[in-house]
């Protein structure tokens, strides 16, 4: 028999004004809160957070996060959720900020309430957690035993936020469905350990077609603010789908490809889903897609500003040295490229960031 495990937060809610009313869905949750937020966004809606759990009943402590999602920072953390004896966090921001809640919950117990003020990133619905050091070196990456037991979204939030998150976003998603699939169609293992379901790849197939019919209007609304249909259901693509799709679909060339660019300095100021763009584009390239798909997928990317280019993610005239560096590190033993249904070499992933990069110029022109 072949086990498989579909696991996911307890409840999402998403939409204009929700944090608003934050406190009636964290009621059943507990009745006294860790706030963690860094400054931007404690200024942001650091007021609107307590005075929603305030109404609830909800005894308050608010925190600001110094940015970095490092063991120094979870135990600062956990210190304050421990003198407060606080029985559920709320992680307020980005995926850092929303990965410290989710370490800290992890050591003291108690209810975990993730806020996204950005659609930025799978990290808001999963159990896993991208360890820093102090300096901003990755660790380690933790996969933990429990999701969010609530996600808050508000759409007006994430459409006031600068743009560039949310086309990071789409770029984070659009890897989903080509990897839960390549992960499928090899019968390897996600992020739990087992097979996938087949609800996990219907999801990321949604992600997918999500922002293929949404993406390029829902872009154009965030870059004037508006909060469209079509900006909800990216949310939800960004989000919920993109999110759910990754843990319970799998993982394969794309993300293990974008680990490998983080080797080198010049990609740190591209964002992750900047990055993981990349990383799709050259799985499609790996695994032989024709032309059209490439192109197809590619034009897609650049239609709603994400990189097609080396250059564009910070390599200007990167060497074959340094490709090979990134290639090695993609090609790790316990790299999650090793899903697709076929062998890749780091020669193969060298070679498919090269010819990334020309398909990326040609259609530039
Ligand atoms: N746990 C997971 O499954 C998972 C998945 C992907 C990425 N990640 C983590 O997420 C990180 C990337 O997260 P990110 O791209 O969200 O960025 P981030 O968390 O590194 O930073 C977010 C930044 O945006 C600012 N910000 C947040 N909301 C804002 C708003 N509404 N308006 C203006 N500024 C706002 C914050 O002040 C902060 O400077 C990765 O480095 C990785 O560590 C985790
Ligand atoms: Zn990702």
């Amino acid at each position: 028999m072949t086990t498989r495990i579909f696991r996911s937060p307890a409840a999402y809610i998403q939409g204009r004004n929700v944090l608003d009313d934050l406190g009636d869905y964290a009621d059943p949750l507990g009745d006294a809160a860790l706030v963690l937020g860094d400054e931007v966004v404690l200024d942001l809606v650091g007021e609107r957070v307590e005075t929603s759990l305030e109404a609830a009943g909800f005894d308050i402590d608010s925190v600001v996060f110094n940015g970095e999602c490092s063991e120094k920072e979870i135990g600062r953390i956990r210190e304050r959720h421990t003198e407060h004896d606080a029985n559920l966090i709320v992680g307020i921001g980005g995926g850092k900020a929303i990965d410290t809640a989710r370490a800290t919950r992890e050591r003291t117990g108690g209810a975990l309430v993730s806020l996204p003020t950005v659609a930025s990133t799978d990290a808001p619905t999963s159990s896993v957690a991208v360890i820093y050091s102090e300096d901003g070196e990755f660790v380690e990456f933790h996969v933990y035993e429990r999701h969010p037991d609530l996600v808050v979204i508000d759409t007006e939030v994430v459409a006031n936020a600068p743009t560039r998150f949310f086309r990071s976003g789409i770029g984070d998603a659009l890897a989903t469905w080509f990897e839960a699939d390549a992960a499928f169609r090899s019968g390897a293992t996600t992020l739990f350990g087992t097979r996938s379901t087949r609800t996990a790849q219907e999801i990321a197939k949604l992600a997918y077609t999500t922002l293929r019919e949404h993406g390029r209007s829902a872009v154009d609304a965030v870059e004037n603010n508006a909060v469209t249909e079509s900006v909800e259901a990216v949310v939800e693509a960004n989000t919920l789908l993109s999110g759910l799709g990754f843990e319970s679909g799998g993982l394969a060339a794309a993300h293990a490809i974008h680990n490998g660019l983080t080797q080198l300095e010049a990609t740190h100021e591209a964002t992750h889903g900047e990055k993981v763009t990349i990383g799709t584009i050259a799985q499609l390239v790996l695994e032989g897609r024709e032309d059209a798909l490439v192109e197809d997928v590619a034009g897609f990317a650049a239609s709603v500003g994400l990189p097609t280019t080396l250059a564009e993610i910070g390599l200007e005239d990167p060497s074959i040295e340094d490709l090979a560096i990134v290639a090695e590190a993609a090609c790790a033993e316990d790299e999650t490229i090793h899903n697709e249904p076929f062998e890749v070499t780091a020669d193969d992933v060298r070679d498919a960031l090269v010819g990334v990069d020309a398909v990326g110029r040609r259609l530039d022109h």
